[in-house]
Formats: C-alpha cells, structure tokens, sequence
C-alpha cells in the first residue's frame, strides 16, 4: 500500500475534503489511509474506498511514508493529537491543519524544526467542489509539495494562498465560518417569507434559489455587487423600499462587520 495522504479525523470538514479527493480521482482509495476514533465516520469513510484505523498507533508500520498527514480534528485536541505524529516530523512528510486558530508555531513546536507545514482554511462548501480554500506554508515546504497540495485541494474549491500568517484569523472569520452566516441568511428570509404568508416549502423554496442565483449571478458575471444590486432596484420601487431598512444607518453592514470582528476575535482565542 502507498499511502500518499493520511487523514487524522474524519468529522465534517474532513470527510468534506477526503471525498472532493476520491471522488475527483485525485487521489485513488489505496492512496489515502484515514485515523478517525469514532466508528461510524470510520465506516463512512470505508465506504469512500479509504484504508482505515481508529488510532494513530494502527497506522501500518514499515515502509509507510505519507506525503502528507492531514490534522482535522478540534483546536481543542489537535496539540496532543499532533503529537502523535511526531516520527513522521523528519522532514519528508508535509502536515496540512485545518484547524481554527492553532499556529504554524504550535505546530513547529511539537513536530521538529524539520516538518514542512501548512495552515489551510477550508469550509464545508468543499464537500460539493465549490469551497474556498486559504493556505498558509512554513518556508520547509517545497514548490513540489506545494503545486501537489494547491491541486488536490482544487478539487474541494478555489485555492487562495497568504504569505501573513496573522491574516489567517481574518480568513476564518470570512470563508471558514462564513458559510453559516449565508446558511442563517436563507433561514431568516425563508421565516420572512413565510410571515409575509408563503407557504413553508414555497418560502424555504424562494429563499435558497435566490440566494443561489445571486450568489451564482455575482460569481459568473464578474459584475460589481453593488451594480447588480442598482440593477434590481427601480427607483421608488419594492427593492428600495426593503435595502432603506437593510442599508439605513448601515445596519446590516454593521452588523455583519461585528459578527466577523467576534469570529476573528474567537479565532485569535483559540490559537492561544
Ligand atoms: N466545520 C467547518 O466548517 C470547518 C472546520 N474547520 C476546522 O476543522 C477541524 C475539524 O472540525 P469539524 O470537522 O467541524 O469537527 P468534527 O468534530 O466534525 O470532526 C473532528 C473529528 O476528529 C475526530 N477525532 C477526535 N480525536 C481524534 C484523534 N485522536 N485522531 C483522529 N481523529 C480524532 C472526531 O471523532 C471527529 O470526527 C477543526 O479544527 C475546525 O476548526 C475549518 C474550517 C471549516
Ligand atoms: O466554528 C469553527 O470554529 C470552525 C472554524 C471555521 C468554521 N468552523
């Protein structure tokens, strides 16, 4: 068996990744080799085609040399976690964490001053090929390593790198948690729609496709948010009348600078 990618835990952001790299063909199923206690999301992974184990001692010995381990567990954990991958820190196994917060110096810290390591931020768009996905190296990591990993992980996405590890807080308060901020915004405007006398499946209905078409529309076109939002607003008309109460006194842009201010906060939080 050749494992090229281990992946230490298999929760929502990791099976997100692992089957963008399966099902893309990325990676073949013998190629990965998943540790994931829990023993459901074993078998889910299993099912994928991936080898395996529930802890990091069941990681086949010999001539296993991943390219890369990939840390997908909760900042909480990933310290001692890490550090059970500490003899594969001799410099010709890439780490990839994907976790909130935790610093390239942690990392360093536990795994040698050898280790190639990078700080990605994903989001769980990946698991249908449309994440954003935000990279940040240590200067072990080679071009080769470097072009392999940006290529896997464009199956899950965009990939975007930063040479500013400090920007990495700001990241994930935007793509990493953004996803729920535009996941509340569809179950506000569908509990709107049915307050404004919707039936349930057509308000829940109504609320998805227009955040998709627009979100789409702005993607696709190339075209400034702010033009295609002048393009849906007749003067003196019903849009008007609903961004007067959105854009008055900056309300809604407020609001959402404040939520980001506190996921960046958190996000500084937990790398401490
Ligand atoms: N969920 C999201 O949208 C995003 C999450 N992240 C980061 O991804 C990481 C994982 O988050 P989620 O997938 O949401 O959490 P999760 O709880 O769904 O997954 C974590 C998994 O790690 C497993 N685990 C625990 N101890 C382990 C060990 N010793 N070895 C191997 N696996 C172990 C758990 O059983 C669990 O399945 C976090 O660090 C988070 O900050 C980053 C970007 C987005
Ligand atoms: O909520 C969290 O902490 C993780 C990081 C970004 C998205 N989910």
């Amino acid at each position: 068996m050749t494992v090229k990618v281990m992946l230490a835990g298999c929760g929502n952001m990791g099976y997100a990744m692992l089957s963008g790299w399966l099902k893309s063909g990325k990676l073949r199923p013998g190629e990965t080799f998943v540790i994931e206690p829990n023993a459901e999301l074993r078998a889910r992974a299993k099912a994928l085609g991936s080898e395996v184990g529930s802890d990091a001692g069941e990681i086949p010995t010999g001539a296993v040399v991943p390219t890369l381990i990939v840390l997908a567990v909760k900042p909480q954990v990933i310290r001692d976690v890490t550090a059970g991958y500490q003899r594969f820190g001799d410099g010709r196994t890439t780490f990839l964490s994907i976790a909130a917060g935790t610093a390239m110096a942690t990392f360093e810290e536990i795994l040698g001053e050898r280790a190639p390591i990078i700080r990605c931020m994903p989001n769980t768009p990946a698991s249908i090929g449309k994440g954003m996905m935000v990279t940040f190296a240590n200067e072990r990591v080679s071009d080769e390593t470097l072009a392999f990993v940006a290529d896997l992980l464009s199956a899950s996405g965009e990939v975007a790198s930063i040479n500013d590890e400090r920007l990495m807080d700001a990241v994930t308060a935007v793509s990493g948690s953004g996803p729920a901020y535009i996941f509340h915004f569809i179950e506000c405007l569908t509990a709107a729609a049915e307050s404004a006398g919707l039936p349930a499946e057509t308000a829940k209905l109504l609320a998805m496709q227009t955040v998709y078409g627009a979100a789409s529309l702005a993607a696709e076109s190339g075209e400034n948010p702010g033009v295609l939002r002048q393009q849906v607003t007749s003067p003196n008309g019903t849009t008007a009348a609903a961004l007067a109460v959105l854009m008055g006194e900056d309300r809604l842009k407020q609001l959402v600078t404040e939520a980001v201010e506190a996921a960046k906060l958190r996000s500084i939080e937990l790398g401490r």
